[in-house]
Order: structure tokens, then sequence, then C-alpha cells
């Protein structure tokens, strides 16, 4: 994993933008579209902890027990692309976009993100790529505003209801059974916040946006007005 000296951006509209919230939030989608937007780069906590995961399971590791994921954490090479046009994110060479949005990665996740070892080296990673995205960077995640960055220009925790989140995700698994992935979706989430280290949670100066009721359009539009007010005053 990359560990280069860290450069602090130096454009004056550069802004370090986090994002953090529960699953299906709209992070992701929404993080995208206003690095795109603004000219920022984009960066996926999410896919790091996921490609640590799938790397764990394609290696034999039992990612229920935290020792062995602890003893293993250091060995895979985790590079992110963060073009927000077209991120990309590979482990040890090998595309891993793919492979890293299984069920049986998603099912095993939380319980490596939950390890302190494994933290420790993706926080690292990431306050590195933050540090050289010169222009600013959008990062989204569980603990960016919290941990990560915590002295971010712009935190945000987006919201919604479980039953909103639930029909964004099965509108994305065709065919699931809405109860069941409402149900696994809680789970993560209480899984993400109850753990020791760095859990999922708002930072005290985040603004919040609760989603529910809006269209994933008008949220880009609020959070590039934020963006851009912070910029402005800069
Ligand atoms: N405001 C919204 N209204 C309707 N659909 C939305 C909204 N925001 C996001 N979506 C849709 O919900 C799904 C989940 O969004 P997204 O992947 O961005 O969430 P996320 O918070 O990043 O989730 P995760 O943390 O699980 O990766 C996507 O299909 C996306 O298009
Ligand atoms: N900053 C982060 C980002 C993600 N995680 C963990 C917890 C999530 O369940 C998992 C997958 O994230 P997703 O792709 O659904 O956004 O990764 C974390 O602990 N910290």
């Amino acid at each position: 994993m990359e560990t280069a000296a860290a450069a602090a951006p130096t454009s004056p509209a550069a802004v370090i933008v986090a994002i953090d919230g529960p699953s299906g939030t709209g992070k992701s989608s929404t993080s995208r579209a206003v690095a795109a937007q603004l000219g920022l780069s984009y960066l996926d906590t999410g896919a790091q902890y996921r490609a640590m995961t799938w790397w764990m399971l394609s290696n034999g590791i039992d990612v229920r027990d935290a020792a062995e994921v602890a003893t293993a954490a250091a060995k895979p090479v985790i590079v992110s692309g963060t073009d927000p046009t077209a991120p990309t994110i590979t482990v040890d060479g090998e595309d891993a976009a793919g492979p890293i949005r299984t069920q049986e990665v998603t099912s095993g996740v939380s319980a490596v993100s939950a390890v302190p070892e494994v933290r420790t080296r993706i926080t690292e990673l990431q306050r590195t790529i933050a540090a050289q995205a010169q222009g600013g960077i959008v990062v989204e995640g569980r603990d960016i505003g919290t941990t990560v960055l915590p002295d971010a220009d712009l935190k945000i925790f987006l919201t919604a209801s479980p039953e909103a989140r639930a029909a964004r995700r099965s509108g994305e698994l065709k065919g699931s059974d809405l109860a069941a992935t409402k149900e696994a979706l809680i789970r993560r989430d209480a899984a993400d916040s109850g753990r020791k280290t760095s859990p999922l949670a708002k930072a005290d100066d985040a603004c919040e946006v609760d989603t529910t009721e809006l269209t994933l359009q008008q949220v880009i539009e609020c959070v590039v007005t934020l963006v851009e007010e912070k910029r402005a005053a800069k």
C-alpha cells in the first residue's frame, strides 16, 4: 500500500469533502456526481474495505477470525483510482471492481473492517490519497468526518429511512426480497455503528441531509451548493 509523503492541496479552490452515512443513503452516487461536476477527485472508501475482504476470502483467511485477519492485513496491495467518471480499484494489480460487489464480500466486510489493524492500514492509505489530490477530493465512507479527515473543509452525513434504502437497493438487485434486503442493511449498519474502532458516526460539525424524500438529483444539487459555498469562503 502506498505511504508516500503527503503534500497538502494548494489550489485555492481545493476543498476536502467528507461524506458519511449508513448503507444505501446515496453516498457513492452523490459523491461521484458532485466530484465530477466540480472537478474534484473521488474516493470510495467502502470499496477499499471490500477489496481487503475479497483478498482475505481469496487467500483462505477466516474473515470471522479477527486475529487471522489482523496478521494478514498488511499483505494486499490496494490501489484506488480517483477519477469520478471512472473510479477503479485493484488488489495486487488485479481489477477488483466486480468481485468486491459479491454477496460473499458484502456479508464479510463488516467483520473485516472492524479489525483495528485493517483500519489503521486503510486509514493511512486514505489520508495519503486525500493529501495528494491537489484539486480537492470527495471522500465517502463511514468514519471520514470523525476519524480519517477530521479537518475536512465540509462534512456531510446522509441519512434515509430503512424502507427507502431497502427500496433503492432492491431496485438495484432485481428480484430481491424487500424485507430481507431491509434486514440485511439494518444488520450491517448495526455492526458498522457498534464496532469499537472508528464506528459509523456523524461528526459533531457535519451537516445532516435526510434523503428519504429527495431524488438523487436533489441531493446532488444540495451538496454541490454546500461545496460551492465552502469554496467561495476559502
Ligand atoms: N435520493 C435518492 N433517491 C432514489 N434513489 C437513490 C437516491 N440516492 C441514491 N439512490 C440509489 O440508491 C442506490 C444506492 O445508492 P448508493 O450506492 O449511492 O448508496 P451508498 O450510501 O453509497 O450505499 P453503500 O454504503 O451501501 O455503498 C443506488 O441505486 C442509487 O442510484
Ligand atoms: N470508511 C468506511 C467505509 C466502509 N466501511 C465498511 C463498512 C461497510 O459495511 C463496508 C462496505 O462499505 P460500502 O461499500 O457498503 O460503502 O465497509 C468502513 O468501515 N469504513
